[in-house]
């Protein structure tokens, strides 16, 4: 950073600044009169950025990556002003702000700025707007990004191939779901299937072949179970229905519908050729006192190994 000069030697006009906009005022351009002129080469950092000062852009471009940092970067343009705030809160400029070209800046000390600001009420008006704007543009920022949050948490609960809840989602959800039902005093049963001889089929028809006939399953799954149920796919072959405030034998008769459809469903591959058809194994549990989550899902895993054990497509208890 190189001082040049001062602003009332160089041929910038106030009027030019946003700060100073429709102030035509002699007393203001001659306040401003000893602030020193900066020159910032391109791709350098403005090094005494903590100190509390006002920067307004006379020439050039600035990145400003503020606070929400994570590549937010915020571009200043010739006229506008950056550390207004610090200023004000009299606290450090922790904004990283770099020259994208060779630029020219205005320093002005905080002292003179207040002084600008409890003498002239069009300087005082400005600066709240130049506020305001900020404060808006950074709320749209928050909600953006919050919305961006939200959507890649949802994405990273389901699985990519079958649109299922996935693995991360079940270890978050299934405690709550348990906890739920002990409260409740309700019933909370949980269904384990499992792809009969799926190693089989993918030998056979190709991996590609597997996938579709994992994305059926699925299908059949979702397309199964009421809206208050849940679909996970609990890994490989291996998928899993959540029945919240379902008993035992309401849940039997959920597996056996889900049983029956995936015998019958079509599977197709890329070539939209019918492939044979899959069937599954199916192990149904319904939470015990003093179970939890783990319990349960043993529960059904243990049921579902007595449906392979009898001969698989079938419902295991
Ligand atoms: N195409 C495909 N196959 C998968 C995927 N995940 C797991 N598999 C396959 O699923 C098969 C599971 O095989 P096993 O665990 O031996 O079970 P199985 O052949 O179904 O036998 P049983 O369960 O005893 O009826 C393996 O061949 C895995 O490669 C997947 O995402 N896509």
């Amino acid at each position: 950073m190189i001082v040049t000069g001062t602003f009332g030697a160089s041929p910038y006009r106030i009027r030019d600044l946003q700060l100073f906009r429709d102030i035509d005022d002699p007393a203001v351009a001659q306040a401003l009169a000893d602030s020193r002129l900066v020159r910032l080469p391109r791709g350098e950092a403005l090094e005494d950025g903590l100190r509390a000062r006002l920067y307004i852009l006379l020439a050039g471009s600035l990145a400003v990556e503020g606070a929400l940092g994570e590549g937010n970067v915020e571009r200043i343009l010739p006229g506008e002003s950056v550390g207004e705030q610090s200023v004000l809160d009299d606290a450090a400029n922790l904004d990283a702000i770099v020259a994208l070209e060779d630029s020219e800046l205005l320093v002005i000390e905080p002292d003179r700025v207040w002084q600008l600001i409890d003498g002239h009420n069009g300087v005082a008006r400005n600066l709240l707007r130049l506020l305001s704007f900020r404060i808006r543009a950074t709320n749209a920022r928050l909600r953006r990004r919050q919305k961006l949050g939200e959507f890649y948490r949802q994405l990273s609960f389901n699985d990519g191939l079958t649109g299922l809840y996935n693995r991360a989602w079940l270890n978050d959800a299934l405690p709550k779901l348990v906890t739920r039902a002990r409260q409740d005093g309700g019933p909370l049963s949980l269904v384990m299937i499992d792809l009969d001889h799926f190693k089989r089929f993918n030998d056979t028809h190709g991996h590609i072949a597997g996938d579709a006939a994992l994305c059926a399953a699925a299908g059949v799954i979702r397309a199964g179970l009421r809206p208050t149920d849940f679909a996970v796919r609990y890994g490989g072959e291996e998928m899993m229905a959540i029945l919240p405030a379902t008993p035992q034998a309401q849940a039997l008769t959920v597996a056996e519908r889900l049983c029956v459809r995936m015998r019958e469903a079509a599977v197709f591959d890329d070539m939209r050729l019918p492939l044979p058809h899959v069937t599954g194994s199916f192990g149904v549990a319904t939470l015990l006192p003093g179970q939890d989550e783990r319990g349960l899902i043993e529960a059904a895993d243990a049921a579902l190994y007595r449906a392979k054990e009898a001969g698989r497509d079938r419902i295991g208890t």
